[in-house]
C-alpha cells in the first residue's frame, strides 16, 4: 500500500501555484496538483522500501571473483531543492561463502535508494552497506556519477558538470589494485 498522502500533496501544489502568482483554477493547471501527486508517489516510492530485501536472493555459487554491474541509470531528487539529479551507478562486489546475488538485484537496490529525497553520497553509501550487510562479501565498491539539476538550471548554473562519488568497503578499501581493476572496467 502507498504511504503517500496524495490529497495533501494536491493541496500543497495548489498553494504553491497560488504563491508563485499563478491561477490554480485556470484550465491548464486544473489537473496539475493531481499529476504532481501521482508523480511524487512514483519518484518517492523508495522511502518505505528496504534495499536489503533484494539480497535475500542468493545462489550458492562458488564464485569469489569480481562481479560488476555498470552503467545502471538512475533518477533521484535532491533533498535540498527537490529537483532531479540523475546519472549512472556502477556496483561491484566480490562474493564470499557462495553468497552470489541476482544481477538485477543490484540495479533494484540502486533504484529503490534513488527514489527518495536524496544526497548522492547517501545513495552511494546505502547501496554499498546493504550489500555488505546482507552478502558479507570480500568487498564492495559503488561508484555514482550524476548531473544535478540544482547546479545546472538554477543557482551556480554549471551545465555539464558531473559529480562522482564512491563507497569502498572490505578488500576494495584495502587494496589499490583491486580498486583500480574496477575503475578500469568502469571506464572501458
Ligand atoms: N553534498 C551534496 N550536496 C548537494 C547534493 N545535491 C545538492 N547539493 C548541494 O546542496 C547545497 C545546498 O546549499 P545551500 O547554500 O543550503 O542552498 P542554496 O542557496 O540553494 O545553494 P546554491 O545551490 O549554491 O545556490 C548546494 O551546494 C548544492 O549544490 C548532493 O547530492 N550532495
Ligand atoms: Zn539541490
Amino acid at each position: 500500500m502507498s504511504e503517500v498522502n496524495r490529497a495533501q500533496i494536491e493541496e500543497a501544489v495548489r498553494l504553491i501555484l497560488d504563491a508563485i502568482g499563478e491561477d490554480p483554477n485556470r484550465e491548464g493547471l486544473l489537473d496539475t496538483p493531481k499529476r504532481v501527486a501521482k508523480m511524487y508517489e512514483e519518484v518517492f516510492s523508495g522511502i518505505h522500501q528496504d534495499p536489503e530485501e533484494y539480497f535475500e536472493t542468493v545462489f550458492g555459487e562458488d564464485h569469489e571473483e569480481l562481479v560488476l554491474v555498470k552503467d545502471i541509470p538512475f533518477f533521484s531528487m535532491c533533498e535540498h531543492h527537490l529537483v532531479p539529479f540523475f546519472g549512472k551507478a556502477h556496483v561491484a562486489y566480490i562474493p564470499r561463502n557462495g553468497k552470489v546475488t541476482g544481477l538485477s538485484k543490484l540495479a533494484r537496490a540502486v533504484e529503490t535508494v534513488a527514489r527518495r529525497p536524496q544526497l548522492q553520497e547517501r545513495i552511494t553509501a546505502t547501496v554499498a552497506d546493504a550489500i555488505l550487510h546482507k552478502l558479507d562479501p570480500h568487498g564492495v565498491m559503488v561508484v555514482v556519477e550524476a548531473e544535478h539539476m540544482c547546479m545546472t538550471m538554477r543557482g551556480v548554473k554549471k551545465p555539464g558538470s558531473k559529480t562522482v562519488t564512491s563507497a569502498v568497503r572490505g578488500v576494495f578499501a584495502e587494496d589499490g589494485n583491486t580498486r583500480a581493476e574496477v575503475l578500469s572496467f568502469i571506464k572501458g
